[in-house]
C-alpha cells in the first residue's frame, strides 16, 4: 500500500450560497442572536468538511474556518486584544471579536490590509504592550469537533508564528526575537494538546517564506521549529508556503519538520527542486493544482510535472495539494446555468480542484492508465475551451503598434493643473467622496429583480436615475465640492466592466470572500478585451445635468482589472493590461466628449499585484504605470485624471504612483493612523493628493476634531495646496444616515482646516 496523500490547504467559507455571509450580516442587524449565528456556521463548517470527505480527500484541513479572518482569530487564540477594547483576559467573547474587526462607537476598528498578492484582506495585529497567553486552543476545538461529529481524523490549519509576527504592527525590529521566544512556548501548548487529543498532522502556514526574508528571520525560525519538534516529537508538522516559490529554499526544505508544502504554480519551485534536491527524511507537500485561479487542470500535464517530483523524493513521501487555501476561489461551479457550455466545461471552482487533486493522487500511485478517462475529459473540455479564444485582430494590431509615447499625456503636469485650476476654481482644501454611495438592500435587491426579469429595464435604469439625483441633492447640500454620481448601477467595480467590455464572461455564484462577510464576484478574461460603446457616460451625463459643480466620471483601471478577474493565461497578462487600458483610453474619450472634465481611474489592486518575488517587480511596475497612462494619456491637458487606491503599504510603489502621472491621487490611510504621511517627507511630489481622512469600513461616525487631527498631520508634509480631503474609500458598504452624518463631520472639518489656513496665508 503505498502512502501518497491527497490534502487541501483549506476551504471557502462562505457557504454555496453565501449563507456565512447573510448568517454574519442578521447577527450584526441584531436579527439573530449568538447562539443562532453560532448554529448557523456550524452547519456551514460541518458542511465543508463533510463535502471534503465525500470527495476523497485524505489530510482534510480543520480550524481554517473563520468568523471573519484567520489572521484576527490568531489574536484571538493568544489574547492580542488592542487596549481600546477593554479586553480584561480570557477567552475573546464574539462582541470584542467583531469590535476589532468593524470597530465600534469609542474604539476605532484595528487596520485591515491585503493578505499577499490577494484581494482577501487581514486584520493586522497590534502588539503594543500585548501579554500574548493561550486564552483558547482553537485548533483543539476543530481538531475535537471534526473527530466527534464526523469522523475526520483532521489536519489543523494554524497560522505560524513568523508569519503572524511579521504581519503584526506595534513592535520595533530589535524586539522581534524576543517575540518570538514569547509564543513559541504558546504554540508548542498548542501543538502538545492537539499531540494528547491524537491529532498526526498539523499545517504550520507560513506563507512570509514565499516573500523575501532576512538572514535574521531565517535564523529564528530555525530555532522555533527546532522546539516544536523536540517538544512535540509525535505530531507531523508540515510547514506551509504558498503564492510563490520560496526564498530561500536550501534552509527552508532542510528545517527540522516532517513536511514542507511548496507552491508549484507560482513561481519556479521545480527548477529549485531539479538544482537542490529534497531531503530524503522529509515529505513533500506539492502544491499543483492552482488555489488562486478557475480554470481546470490540464491533469496530463500535472502528472507529468508530479512524477518529475517524486523521482526526488523517497518512496512516495509526497503529498498532494492545491497551490494554497481555496479560500481564493468559488466554491462549487455547479450552479452556473447561464454561463457559454464550453467555458463551464473549462471552470474548475473548489470542490471541482478537490476532485482534480484526488484524480491526481492516483494517477501518480496506481499509473496513468488508472485515471485515464480523466485525463481524457481534462484534455478535450480543454481543447474546447481553446478553440473558443474570442480573439481580435484590430486590438492585437493596436497593441503590437504601441509606443512609449502613446502613454503620455499632452502637457506636463505643471501646465495642466494651471489650465484645471482655471477650469474648476476650486477653493483650497477640496471636498470630495472616492466614488460609490450606499448600496443599500433597495438597490441590491431592484437589480436582483432586474436581473430576474422582474422589473423592465425602463424600471430599472428610472431607479438608478432617482437615486443619482436624489444623492447629488445630498451632496450638494452637504456642500461637497466635487461630486459623484454613485455607482448605483453598478454590482462591482470590475465585474460591471466585465459585464460591458469584450473579451470577458461573468458567472452566477462565483462568489470569493474579500474581507469579513464581504464578498466578490470576479468576471473571467478568455478572450482580447475590447470596448464597443460607452459604458459610464450616462449615468454621469445624467448626474452633471443636475448640478453646476463637477461631477466626477468613475472608471476602474486596468491593472485592477486585470488583478482581480479569473485570467486566462492564453494570451501574456501584460497585453491584456494593455488591451484594457485601450477600451479605457475610448471611455475617456467618450466621457469629455459628453461634457465630463474630471475622471477617476481606479487603482486599489495596484499595491497587492506586487510580485511576491522582488526580481519581478520592476516589470511589473512599469507595465502597470505604462497601463495605466495609456488608459489616461488621450485625456485633454485640462481634464482632471483622479486616480485612488486603498490598503497599501505605499513605499513600495511610490516612484510608480508618480509615474501614473495623475493629476489628483486619493489613498487610504485613517485606519494606517496616518503612519503613510511620513511617506510623503522626504518626496518632493507635486501632484494633488487626498489622504483618506476617515474610516469607510466601520459604521462608526468620525468626530469632526477626529479629522481635524488627520488633516493637520498630513498638512505637515503635503502643502495646503495640493491637499484634498475625502473618505479612505468608496461608501457602497455604509448605510444612508451614517453615510451622511460621516460626511457633513467630513465638510465641516475640512471648511474649518481651510479657514485656518486662509489666515495663516493672509497674515
Ligand atoms: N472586486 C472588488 N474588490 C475589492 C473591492 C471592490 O469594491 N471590488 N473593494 C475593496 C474591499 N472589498 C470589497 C469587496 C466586496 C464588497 C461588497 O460590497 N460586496 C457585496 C457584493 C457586491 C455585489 O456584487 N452585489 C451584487 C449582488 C447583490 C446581491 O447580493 N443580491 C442578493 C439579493 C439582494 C436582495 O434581494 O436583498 C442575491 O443575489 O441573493 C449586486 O449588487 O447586484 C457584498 O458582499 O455584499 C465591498 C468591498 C478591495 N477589493
Ligand atoms: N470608486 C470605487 C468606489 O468608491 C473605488 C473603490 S476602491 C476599492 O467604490
Ligand atoms: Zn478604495
Amino acid at each position: 500500500m503505498s502512502t501518497i496523500k491527497s490534502s487541501n490547504l483549506g476551504y471557502p467559507r462562505i457557504g454555496e450560497n453565501r449563507e456565512w455571509k447573510r448568517a454574519l450580516e442578521s447577527f450584526w442587524n441584531g436579527n439573530i442572536s449568538e447562539e443562532e449565528l453560532i448554529e448557523k456556521t456550524d452547519e456551514i463548517r460541518l458542511n465543508n468538511l463533510k463535502k471534503q470527505k465525500e470527495q476523497g480527500i485524505d489530510l482534510i484541513p480543520v480550524g481554517d474556518f473563520s468568523l471573519y479572518d484567520h489572521v484576527l482569530d490568531t489574536s484571538a487564540t493568544f489574547g492580542i486584544v488592542p487596549e481600546r477594547y477593554n479586553y480584561t483576559g480570557g477567552k475573546v467573547d464574539v462582541d470584542t471579536y467583531f469590535a476589532i474587526a468593524r470597530g465600534v462607537d469609542d474604539a476605532i476598528a484595528s487596520e485591515m490590509t491585503k493578505w499577499f498578492n490577494t484581494n482577501y484582506h487581514y486584520i493586522v495585529p497590534e502588539l503594543n504592550n500585548a501579554k500574548p497567553t493561550l486564552v483558547e486552543n482553537r485548533a483543539l476545538y476543530f481538531y475535537k469537533e471534526a473527530k466527534e461529529k464526523l469522523g475526520i481524523d483532521g489536519k489543523s490549519v494554524i497560522l505560524g508564528p513568523i508569519t503572524y509576527l511579521q504581519l503584526s504592527k506595534g513592535y520595533e525590529d530589535s524586539e522581534f526575537d524576543q517575540l518570538v521566544d514569547t509564543f513559541t512556548p504558546l504554540y508548542v501548548q498548542i501543538l502538545q494538546e492537539l499531540a494528547e487529543a491524537g491529532a498526526t498532522w498539523v499545517q504550520i502556514d507560513e506563507p512570509i517564506f514565499a516573500t523575501n526574508i532576512s538572514e535574521d528571520v531565517l535564523a529564528a525560525t530555525q530555532k522555533v521549529y527546532e522546539t516544536f519538534t523536540k517538544e512535540v516529537p509525535g505530531i507531523n508538522l508540515i510547514f506551509q508556503t504558498y503564492f510563490e516559490k520560496v526564498s530561500n529554499y536550501e534552509a527552508i526544505v532542510n528545517l527540522p519538520v516532517k513536511a514542507i508544502g511548496l507552491d508549484f504554480v507560482h513561481g519556479d519551485s521545480l527548477e529549485l527542486l531539479k538544482t537542490y534536491g529534497f531531503p530524503k527524511d522529509k515529505v513533500l507537500a506539492a502544491g499543483i493544482v492552482d488555489g488562486r485561479n478557475v480554470w481546470r487542470a490540464n491533469l496530463e500535464e500535472k502528472l507529468t510535472v508530479l512524477e518529475t517530483i517524486k523521482q526526488f523524493v523517497k518512496e512516495d513521501q509526497l503529498i498532494v495539494q492545491p497551490s494554497s487555501s481555496l479560500l481564493h476561489v468559488p466554491v462549487t461551479k455547479t450552479l452556473e446555468q447561464k454561463i457559454d457550455p464550453v467555458i463551464l466545461g473549462g471552470l474548475s471552482f473548489a470542490d471541482e480542484k478537490l476532485q482534480e487533486i484526488v484524480i491526481l493522487t492516483k494517477g501518480l500511485q496506481e499509473g496513468r492508465t488508472a485515471v485515464e478517462a480523466n485525463i481524457k475529459q481534462a484534455t478535450e473540455e480543454l481543447n474546447n475551451l481553446q478553440a473558443t479564444y474570442r480573439s481580435n485582430d484590430q486590438v492585437r494590431k493596436d497593441i503590437a503598434n504601441l509606443t512609449a509615447e502613446d502613454a503620455v499625456r499632452h502637457l506636463p503636469f505643471a501646465e495642466r493643473i494651471k489650465l484645471q485650476d482655471e477650469r474648476f476654481n476650486l477653493p483650497l482644501l477640496p471636498t470630495t467622496s472616492i466614488g460609490s454611495l450606499p448600496q443599500t438592500p433597495e438597490v441590491r435587491s431592484t437589480r436582483t429583480k432586474w436581473r430576474k426579469g422582474e422589473i423592465t429595464d425602463q424600471q430599472y435604469e428610472q431607479f438608478v436615475n432617482d437615486n443619482i439625483k436624489r444623492w447629488i441633492e445630498i451632496q450638494e447640500e452637504l456642500d461637497i465640492d466635487v461630486l459623484v454620481h454613485g455607482e448605483f448601477e453598478r454590482n462591482d467595480m470590475v465585474e460591471y466592466f466585465g459585464e460591458k467590455f469584450n473579451g470577458f464572461s461573468v458567472t452566477e455564484y462565483g462568489w470569493v470572500q474579500s474581507y469579513g462577510s464581504r464578498c466578490v464576484k470576479p468576471p473571467l478574461i478568455f478572450g482580447d478585451v475590447s470596448w464597443d460603446k460607452p459604458i459610464t457616460v450616462k449615468e454621469s451625463v445624467f448626474a452633471q445635468s443636475y448640478t453646476e459643480r463637477p461631477v466626477k466620471g468613475m472608471l476602474t483601471g486596468p491593472v485592477t482589472i486585470l488583478n482581480w478577474s479569473f485570467v486566462h493565461d492564453t494570451t501574456p497578462r501584460y497585453d491584456i493590461m494593455k488591451q484594457i487600458a485601450l477600451a479605457l483610453q475610448k471611455e475617456i474619450e467618450a466621457l469629455e466628449e459628453n461634457g465630463i472634465k474630471i475622471v477617476q481611474v481606479d487603482e486599489p489592486a495596484l499595491r497587492e499585484g506586487l510580485p511576491l518575488d522582488h526580481a519581478k517587480w520592476d516589470e511589473y511596475l512599469e507595465a502597470s504605470a505604462y497601463a495605466f497612462r495609456l488608459a489616461t494619456a488621450t485625456a485633454e491637458a485640462d481634464t482632471q485624471i483622479h486616480t485612488h487606491m486603498c490598503y497599501s503599504n505605499f513605499e513600495d510603489i511610490f516612484d510608480c504612483i508618480d509615474a501614473l502621472d495623475a493629476d489628483v491621487i486619493s489613498i487610504e490611510t485613517s485606519r494606517s493612523h496616518g503612519e503613510l504621511v511620513s511617506t510623503f517627507e522626504d518626496n518632493t511630489y507635486t501632484k494633488e493628493i487626498g489622504l483618506g481622512v476617515y474610516d469607510i469600513h466601520s459604521p462608526r461616525i468620525p468626530a469632526v476634531e477626529e479629522i481635524k487631527q488627520n488633516i493637520h498631520r498630513a498638512l505637515q508634509t503635503i502643502p495646503p495646496k495640493q491637499f484634498w480631503v475625502n473618505p479612505d474609500c468608496g461608501l457602497k458598504t455604509r448605510k444612508e444616515d451614517e453615510t451622511i452624518a460621516a460626511l457633513k463631520v467630513m465638510v465641516q472639518a475640512a471648511k474649518e482646516a481651510r479657514e485656518e489656513q486662509v489666515a495663516l496665508q493672509n497674515k
